[in-house]
Parts: C-alpha cells; sequence; structure tokens
C-alpha cells in the first residue's frame, strides 16, 4: 500500500508509562509502505534490531532502552529477586542482537548503571522502573539535539563545500531524528547552501537508495543515486568535494566501523584528494578497545545477497561473505565530527580530548 510518507514521521515514539509500548517504523518497508510495528514485549523490539526494521547506532541504542522498560513488565514491583533477575536476562538478550553499533551496549549499560545506582540508594522497584523510562526518554532526547550539533559543526567544518557524497543511511531513520551525516546536509541546507548529493545505493540492503534518497528527497536536496561501484568514477569526474558517512563504533585511535564499503570510499577519497569525514556521536565512540581491530564485524544471512530484490539472483548452493561493516582507518579520516566539535587531525590524543570534553 502507498501511503504518504512524510519527513516528520517519528522513526520510534514510546507510548504510554511504564505498562507502555515502542512504535517503531518498519525501515525495511521504505521508502514505499508506511507502517509502525508496536512492540509489546521484548522479543518483538529484539527482532526489530536484528532485522533492520529499526537500525543505525543512536536508533539501535534508543530502541534497546526501550526494550529494557518493556521487558521488565513481565515481572511485578513486589519480588525484588526476579526484577533483578529479569533486568539481567533483557539487557543481554537485546546484547545478543546486533554486535557492532555500540550505542546498543552503551545505551544497556547506561540503563543498568541507573538501575543500580537507585536500588544502592535504597528505592523501591516501582520507583527504579519509573527511573528506567525516564532514562530512556532521556537518551532518547538527548540523541535529537546531539543530533543537531552534530549539523552545526558539520556544515561550519564543510562551509565551502556544496558537492558530496554519503553512503548507507545516516539520517534522522537513523537516529532520534536529524541523523549525523544527513544532520550536516540539511544544516547547511537551512544555511542556504545549494548542495548535490551523491547517494550510494549501499548494498545490499539498500538502505542509501531507499532510506538517504528518500529523506533527501522530502528535504528537496538535489541528490542523484549511483551504484557503489559508481563512486569512483564521480571522484575521478571532479564531481565530489567531501564525503560523509556516519558510524557505528569509533575506537580510542579513531578507527571507524561502518556500512561495508565505507573503507573502500576513505580509499578513493585518497586517491582523488577528496576530503573524507565521519559524523557521530560521542556515545558512538568505545574508548575501551585501541585500534578498530577490535570491533566486532557483523556478518549477516547470505539471503541478503543471493535473494536481494525479491528475487534469486545467484546460483544454489554459492558460497557467500556478507559482512556488514567495514574499518576505515583513522589515517583515512580527515575528520570526526561529533556534537562536541570536529576531531581533526584523527589521533589518539585528539579523540581522547574530545571525548573527555564537556
Ligand atoms: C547514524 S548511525 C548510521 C549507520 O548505521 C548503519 O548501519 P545499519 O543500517 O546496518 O544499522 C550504517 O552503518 C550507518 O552509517
Amino acid at each position: 500500500m502507498q501511503s504518504e510518507l512524510t519527513a516528520d514521521v517519528e522513526p520510534i515514539r514510546f507510548v504510554g508509562q511504564t505498562d507502555g509500548t515502542l512504535e517503531l517504523l518498519d525501515q525495511t518497508l521504505l521508502p514505499v509502505e508506511l507502517t509502525v510495528i508496536n512492540c509489546s514485549d521484548v522479543e518483538t523490539v529484539w527482532e526489530a534490531i536484528k532485522k533492520l526494521r529499526v537500525r543505525g547506532a543512536p536508533a539501535i541504542g534508543i530502541a534497546a532502552a526501550y526494550g529494557v522498560v518493556i521487558g521488565l513488565q513481565t515481572v511485578g514491583d513486589e519480588d525484588a529477586a526476579a526484577f533483578w533477575k529479569r533486568l539481567d536476562e533483557v539487557t543481554d538478550y537485546l546484547a545478543g542482537s546486533r554486535p557492532t553499533a555500540v550505542n546498543l551496549f552503551w545505551a544497556l549499560d547506561r540503563m543498568k548503571r541507573v538501575a543500580h545506582e537507585l536500588r544502592d540508594a535504597g528505592k523501591s522497584i516501582a520507583e527504579i522502573r519509573v527511573a528506567l523510562l525516564e532514562e530512556a526518554k532521556a537518551i532518547h532526547a538527548e540523541d535529537r539535539e546531539t543530533c543537531r550539533a552534530i549539523g552545526r559543526h558539520g556544515a561550519a567544518e564543510l562551509k565551502d563545500a556544496a558537492n558530496f557524497l554519503t553512503h548507507c543511511n545516516a539520517g534522522g531513520l537513523a537516529t532520534a531524528e536529524y541523523g549525523t551525516a544527513l544532520a550536516v546536509f540539511f544544516t547547511l541546507q537551512d544555511d542556504g547552501k545549494d548542495l548535490h548529493v551523491f547517494v550510494d545505493e549501499t548494498r545490499p540492503l539498500l538502505q542509501g537508495a531507499r532510506l538517504t534518497a528518500w529523506e533527501l528527497s522530502q528535504r528537496k536536496i538535489r541528490a542523484t543515486l549511483i551504484c557503489d561501484s559508481m563512486a569512483a568514477q564521480v571522484m575521478r569526474e571532479g564531481r565530489v568535494d567531501a564525503i560523509v558517512t556516519g558510524a557505528d563504533r569509533i575506537a580510542a585511535n579513531g578507527d571507524s566501523a561502518n556500512k561495508i564499503g565505507t573503507y573502500s570510499l576513505a580509499v578513493l577519497a585518497k586517491a582523488h584528494g577528496i576530503p573524507f569525514y565521519i559524523a557521530a556521536p560521542i556515545s558512538t565512540f568505545d574508548m575501551a578497545i585501541d585500534s578498530g581491530d577490535e570491533i566486532p564485524i557483523e556478518e549477516r544471512a547470505s539471503e541478503e545477497i543471493t535473494h536481494g530484490f525479491g528475487k534469486q539472483t545467484a546460483p544454489a548452493g554459492i558460497s557467500v561473505y556478507n559482512p556488514a561493516f567495514d574499518v576505515t582507518p583513522a589515517e583515512l579520516i580527515q575528520g570526526i565530527i561529533t556534537e562536541r566539535g570536529v576531531i581533526s587531525p584523527v589521533t589518539k590524543e585528539m579523540v581522547a580530548q574530545m571525548f573527555a570534553a564537556e
């Protein structure tokens, strides 16, 4: 069913109080169909993250935080032991949905930390349950402002550029709203810039074609969809001033994991003398790992490649390798645009300095 899809559709919405439900815009059906799934149990939230009905590092973290609230609904306030056992069960369960986006684990750890601090302060289970919903809402609200700040810093950094290329979707659909990489383009537009964006379709799940192209068209930003393999050609033709992508996990030295195909863009950008930027919130930094070598890379089902576009496009039984992410080394990154400012050059020292800043 062709629905009227507008850019003000919220990808994530929690409805009700501690006994409420989580509404998620099913991104696997975009841009053709507008369907909202209603999550009333943690299994539905887990499946939505796993199947990319909700996706994008910050959005995954927000959904998981609400998933904790929903998962705890199966136990009452009267049995404290059951509540704490269930909290561990639910956070461990959600942590197993996807391995790469560190925001998932950052959000789950934050929810557990709040619960334990309140327990240690002598609060009741009922009070802790309410506080956890408020914490999930805080994570959600903070990300809205974080994205705006990333947009402001990115637009200032790239004020002299007009022609961009991006990969996958790091827009409002991947966050609370407004996005990270796309926030830079939205802010430049709001500042009066007439910009153009080449959009990689981003195989195999086509987040670029289905989601980024849609978000840019909704905002009437000039965009041209290309196959991933065409990126080098448009760079060689001199049609790209800068590349901006999102990230799913950034190591302490600045190595950045993002959708598969990002690393090749960074190598191509270097070959063509084009600045390559990552846009990501501080919550995407994993300071517990020294380099990108330690970032777990999700491998997904073969069918995403052999049965894309709704039909079989490869011989049965063919061997398939389907890593969903790759890692761009810090030396290929001109700058990492965060809500606190731009990290450039991207060194361990500069990352640590930004991470420690308020
Ligand atoms: C703002 S984070 C967006 C980030 O997440 C995407 O991955 P997925 O669609 O698999 O969740 C992609 O890496 C984007 O850059």
